[in-house]
């Protein structure tokens, strides 16, 4: 069973205790509230005493009591990594009250110039919300036998290495083989290996870059092709290396910096919760926000700040117009799964939320637009919410194998059931050496898939229909 990684963290403290006031000074700024809290994590329960709080606290920020970057060393957005103008224009443009403040205690994370490996060393008032912060991991190490050295097993890799890519729009920057050629900074790049990512998927190879560069992008690309990691990397690498506005703990309305809409509450809380784990021990917070569910909590944890919203439109709006968020800091906008979003009617609220709102406009904010298909509605959303993007199209994994034979055939309607007992009778004929051979029908409608099961059966052929959401299909 491996250490936990908060675990290797108090360690390398515990073994270094001289960091620890330096680190508490860079902390709290001069705040007289003390930097020892007597609430301890559960991970952390049970150590000797000082092996505690102050220690995870401590070293995760990585200054290690080096000095801070001056304020004018700070790219001042994430687009002044490209030299574009787009977040400093928010910075400066007000906002709710705090905006053009820079976030105390900025570490520079270890990195020349202020880089992206830095996590925000102080909160308002003192705060360091990571001395809190549950472990997102904790679950899956709990749950671990002994993958040590395996990636995360979500994504079969072999079936994604030949997969076509294709990018078109000018100046597309160079996808990377692997996290390392990208700066990320040093705390993504620990949770990155804390999730088991070993090598980016396509999706992740072509977007992080063009994203990392302030570049708009229009992406199709499937479910399950690692998106979440591809707009999450860019958006909290760059609000890590922005220095955004400091929040007002106590407003009532939130102003995320960062703003991912999905169509579903399942896709929101999966979203959340892979979020969570790339931005852990960052200082930056993600909250999820979704309809369907008592909307106290979430203003609960709105309250408690948000850097990162992930939401569904009818709720977000919801949020709006009670004034609860407002998205005039927004510098990231991801749109996830839109052509789903789409297709459940979501396309008033949404141009609501990115046009009618107080969002900063398109080339102020960076945009990336995700969607498994790439229909007329989509187009021109993304003519609207994107400036200057780039497209991205990665192929489908697993859409066909060498195993099964394509053939496209034309045939009326009136004449396909005849053709499909053709095909039945054919398959019965050749023989399938001794195993029952299966065949699958898909038709466009439940009742369809009903009638079409009846039909089959009467003609000696025993089936089953089945119904889903989308497709229909018959089990022959
Ligand atoms: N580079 C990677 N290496 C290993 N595993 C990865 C990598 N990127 C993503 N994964 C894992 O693959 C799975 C699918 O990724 P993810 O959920 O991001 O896909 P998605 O395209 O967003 O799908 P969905 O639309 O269902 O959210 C997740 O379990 C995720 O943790």
């Amino acid at each position: 069973m491996r250490s936990s990684w908060a675990d290797s963290v108090a360690n390398a403290e515990e073994s270094a205790p001289a960091t620890g006031a330096a680190n508490g000074s860079v902390a709290n700024h001069g705040n007289p509230r003390p930097t020892r809290s007597s609430y301890v994590p559960p991970h952390l329960r049970g150590r000797p005493a000082g092996a505690g709080v102050d220690a995870q606290a401590g070293s995760a920020a990585p200054a290690q009591g080096g000095p801070l970057p001056s304020a004018a060393a700070q790219p001042s957005g994430p687009a002044a990594a490209v030299g574009g103008p787009r977040w400093a224009g928010i910075v400066n443009g007000g906002g709710s009250g705090s905006v053009g403040a820079p976030r105390q205690g900025y570490g520079g994370g270890g990195r020349g110039g202020g880089g992206g490996g830095g996590a925000w060393n102080s909160r308002p008032g003192g705060w360091d919300r990571r001395d809190r912060e549950p472990d997102p991991f904790a679950k899956a190490e709990a749950e671990e036998v002994d993958f040590e050295g395996a990636e995360n097993t979500g994504i079969n890799f072999d079936a994604y290495e030949d997969i076509p890519v294709e990018t078109s729009g000018h100046d597309v920057p160079a996808p990377v083989n692997t996290f390392a050629e990208i700066d990320l900074g040093d705390a993504l790049n620990e949770n990155i290996r804390r999730c088991k990512y070993v090598k980016p998927t396509p999706v992740q190879r072509y977007a992080i870059p063009i994203s990392i560069a302030g570049r708009d992008l229009m992406a199709c690309a499937q479910t399950g092709s690692g998106k979440t990691a591809a707009f999450c990397f860019p958006i909290i690498s760059g609000i890590l290396k922005s220095r955004p506005p400091q929040r007002q703990r106590s407003s009532r309305t939130a102003c995320p910096l960062a703003l991912i809409l999905s169509p579903t509450r399942e896709l929101s809380v999966q979203i959340h919760e892979e979020a969570r784990k790339f931005a852990y021990q960052t200082g930056v917070r993600v909250v999820v926000a979704y309809g369907g569910a008592p909307i106290t909590n979430q203003l609960r944890e709105l309250e408690r700040g948000v850097e990162i919203l992930v939401a569904t439109p009818g709720r977000l709006m919801d949020l709006l117009e009670r004034a609860r968020v407002s998205l005039q800091n927004i510098m990231y906008l991801a749109l996830d799964e839109a052509d789903r979003m789409l297709d459940m009617g979501f396309e008033p609220q949404i141009r609501k939320i990115v046009e009618q709102m107080d969002m900063p406009p398109r080339g102020q904010r960076q945009t990336m637009l995700f969607s498994a298909t790439f229909p007329k509605e989509i187009q021109s959303m993304a003519a609207d919410f994107l400036a200057d993007y780039i497209f991205l199209a990665v192929g489908r994994v697993g859409s066909s194998t060498d195993l099964i034979v394509q053939r496209v055939e034309f045939v009326l309607d009136a004449d396909k059931r005849s053709y499909l007992m053709d095909l039945l009778h054919a398959q019965k004929a050749n023989g399938t050496h001794g195993k029952q051979a299966l065949t699958l029908v898909f038709v466009e409608t439940k009742r369809g898939a009903d009638a079409l099961e009846d039909w089959l059966f009467r003609n000696g052929f025993p089936a089953t229909s089945i119904h889903g959401d989308r497709s229909q299909q018959v089990q022959i």
